[in-house]
């Protein structure tokens, strides 16, 4: 078997910039970033694939509410959007992939797994909602939005506007890790903690029971690749590469940086919480397990990156 490499795709990434948030639209974006992993596998890899959903679950929630307010339909938790987010996006990568696998006439199959993902209800992060979801607003948006609800939380989400944020506990342990494994075993690609996983906490009689939360998929990504024994994390998103001093006129863009000098650039404040942070972190937690290399770089630039052509590489 070759090298299993897990690549985890940013849901950013899967939204076009042309404001219309349509589901083709994201179908496309999928279809672009599917493209480049079948030249991984092509490559001879072992693929897993995540994805995020802090876009799509922000604006199903926005559908819920506002089906609710206008026709008083009954609202949707938020552990249900992201379990529809998971499933919807679950589909169209599954689809686009075995799609691409046959143009290619590569003998693979590809299969999604509902994947459930525990967190402790004790977690300090269900008090501070730190995961931004959904739209960018500007400042004055926000503030109309907070006079009509002002239990919403918004932050400033690295330059691009203001966001609404939800409660994101650490992911515990992959309920259906197991079955990840087994298909992984029998020469599946599989898609697996889409949206970082449903949140779920492990009740006294070891039944499961959803949480609404949306785990970060970095997080859930890194997780997984230790369960399942991976070599490689590869984390797209919308950035060839991390940068220090990013946004600034003395930005620049790192090649290949040792987890000593990483946690050194954390330290001086280079990565902004709720975007490159948690990437960053959840590379480190990966490093510090079984892992032995990241890299962090956009879609298009998969192919060169894993033949270190291209993107960020941490290294131990
Ligand atoms: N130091 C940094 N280097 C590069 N990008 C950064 C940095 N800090 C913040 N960012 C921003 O973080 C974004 C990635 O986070 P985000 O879009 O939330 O992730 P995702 O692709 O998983 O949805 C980048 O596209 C960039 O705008
Ligand atoms: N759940 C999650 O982390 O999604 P994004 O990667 O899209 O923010």
């Amino acid at each position: 078997m070759g090298k299993l490499v897990i690549v985890a795709i940013g849901g950013n990434s899967l939204v076009r910039e042309n404001g219309r948030n349509t589901i083709q639209d994201q179908y496309e974006a999928v279809q672009e970033t599917v493209v480049n992993i079948a030249d991984m596998v092509q490559e001879g890899y072992n693929v897993v694939v995540t994805h995020g959903n802090g876009p799509q679950v922000g604006f199903e929630l926005q559908r819920s509410e506002i089906a609710n307010e206008v026709a008083g339909m009954p609202a949707i938790p938020l552990v249900n959007c992201v379990a529809d987010t998971q499933g919807g996006i679950g589909y169209q990568i599954q689809q686009a992939l075995t799609n691409e696998f046959t143009k290619r006439g590569i003998n693979k199959k590809v299969a999604t797994v509902i994947t459930q993902v525990e967190v402790s209800m004790d977690d300090p992060n269900f008090k501070k909602p730190t995961k931004p979801v959904g739209s960018f607003f500007t400042l004055e948006q926000a503030e109309e939005m907070k006079k009509e609800h002002p239990d919403w939380i918004f932050i400033e989400d690295s330059g691009r506007g203001y966001r609404r944020v939800v409660p994101s506990p650490k992911p515990i342990d992959i309920v259906e890790k197991d079955a990840v494994k087994s298909l992984i075993d029998e020469g599946y690609v599989v898609i697996a903690v889409g949206g970082g996983g449903i949140p779920v906490v492990k009740k006294d009689n070891n039944t499961y029971e959803g949480i609404d939360a949306v785990i970060d998929k970095d997080f859930a990504t890194s997780l997984l690749a230790e369960q399942v024994n991976a070599e490689t994390l590869i984390i797209t998103t919308g950035v060839s590469r991390v940068c220090i001093n990013f946004g600034k006129p003395d930005q620049k863009a790192l090649e290949e940086i040792t987890v000593e000098v990483t946690k050194k650039y954390v330290l001086e404040n280079h990565f902004a919480p709720g975007s490159m942070l948690p990437k960053i972190e959840a590379s480190l937690n990966f490093l510090e397990k079984n892992g032995t290399r990241v890299i962090i770089t956009n879609p298009e630039s998969l192919k060169d990156a894993i033949n270190e052509n291209a993107g960020t590489h941490i290294i131990k």
